[in-house]
């Protein structure tokens, strides 16, 4: 199982520029957490920041009891090798292989010989479905590929947390949503902490156990994803449904006189749309970190919107997923 993430009160500045401050979040282990909001709010500076690649103005990072963020270079070091972080474009070698990429960090970091790399390195190929691709050169294959890539030398080092940088940029929707599958069914295999920043309001949607939103330098909102998604908050309610009236505009943040025009031209925010189901693991049935549909709004007394948890296949995921985890149980004894 992957390791709880704590983090307290981090700022994060450059110079005079306050990216964001006062972050308070945890990331619960095993689960998969995506973080979103507008262009240049931090969401990559948060994820340097959580690897250790920026170090804080302010703020703790706990992970098993140490703080990365104020740890010596040593400390920070062994703490880093709890990480796999997938770059945006994959950040692979032009001139290497992928075999050679994936085994990059094997290389560097162990004293594993030769026969024992080309095992793991087999194994995280054939995790993420690039078995033949071997020989290929970065720029020979598709962006879809070169992400699978990233992902399988992201694995290479057994990581206990993987931070995903907008592993969707750049790919077209069906690909996306194979990408997206590969993310459930890999975090049900090995059951890392994983934290995903994405600007893909449908990933956002059915993907993650949590979500959290950074907006105006301070992060509006982190929790379960049902909370989110029923959420009024006019930030969490536009972004997460992708409108254009609401409190973001097409820079940062709309001023006041522009929401008060919205408000008096009567922009309603309209009806919350259903909650979708969360995406189920393809092979293994059920994730551990996974609650049942509806979980969070019962405990909370909160009433989905009409047509929540039910597919495109019309399945209600509300009967649907007790009748899974009976036949997961049938199947365990
Ligand atoms: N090393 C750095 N030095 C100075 N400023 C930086 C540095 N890295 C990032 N910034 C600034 O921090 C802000 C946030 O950048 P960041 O890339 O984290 O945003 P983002 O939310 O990931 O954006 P996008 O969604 O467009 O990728 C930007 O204004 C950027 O210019």
């Amino acid at each position: 199982m992957g390791v709880e993430v704590v983090v307290e009160g981090l700022t994060k500045t450059f110079g005079k520029q306050v990216i964001w401050e006062d972050v308070t979040l945890t990331l619960p282990a095993g689960h998969i957490s995506v973080l979103l909001g507008p262009s240049g709010t931090g969401k990559s500076v948060f994820l340097k920041t959580l690897v250790g690649l920026l170090r804080p103005d302010k703020g703790h990072i706990w992970i098993n009891g140490h703080d990365l963020a104020n740890c010596r270079e040593k400390q920070l070091y062994e703490l880093r090798r709890l990480f796999g972080v997938l770059f945006q474009d994959g950040a692979l070698f032009g001139s290497l292989s992928l075999f050679d990429n994936i085994a990059f960090p094997l290389r560097e970091h162990t004293r594993k010989n030769e026969s024992r790399i080309r095992e793991i390195v087999m194994e995280k190929m054939d995790l993420v479905g690039l078995v033949g691709a071997e020989a290929k050169l970065p720029g020979e294959i598709s962006g879809g590929m070169r992400k699978r890539a990233g992902l399988a030398r992201a694995l290479v080092l057994d990581p206990e947390i993987i931070l995903f940088d907008e592993p969707d940029s750049g790919l077209d929707p069906v690909r996306t949503a194979y990408l997206n599958q590969l993310i459930v069914d890999l975090n049900a295999e090995i059951e890392a902490t994983f934290l995903i920043v994405t600007h893909d309001i449908n990933t956002a949607r059915t993907v993650p156990d949590d979500i959290g939103l950074l907006f105006r330098r301070e992060l509006v909102m982190f929790g379960p994803r049902e909370m989110l998604l029923s959420s009024d908050e006019p930030v969490v309610r536009q972004f997460l449904n992708a409108r254009r009236h609401g409190p973001i505009g097409m820079s940062e943040e709309k001023d006041i006189s522009e929401l008060e025009a919205e408000a008096q031209m009567g922009h309603e925010p309209g009806r919350l749309p259903p909650i979708p189901p969360q995406l189920m693991p393809s092979r293994s049935g059920l994730r551990r970190s996974q609650r049942p549909p509806g979980t969070w709004l019962a405990e909370h007394g909160v009433i989905p919107p009409p047509g929540s948890f039910v597919d495109e296949q019309g399945r209600n995921w509300l009967d649907e997923y007790p009748r899974l985890v009976a036949a997961h149980l049938d199947g365990v004894r």
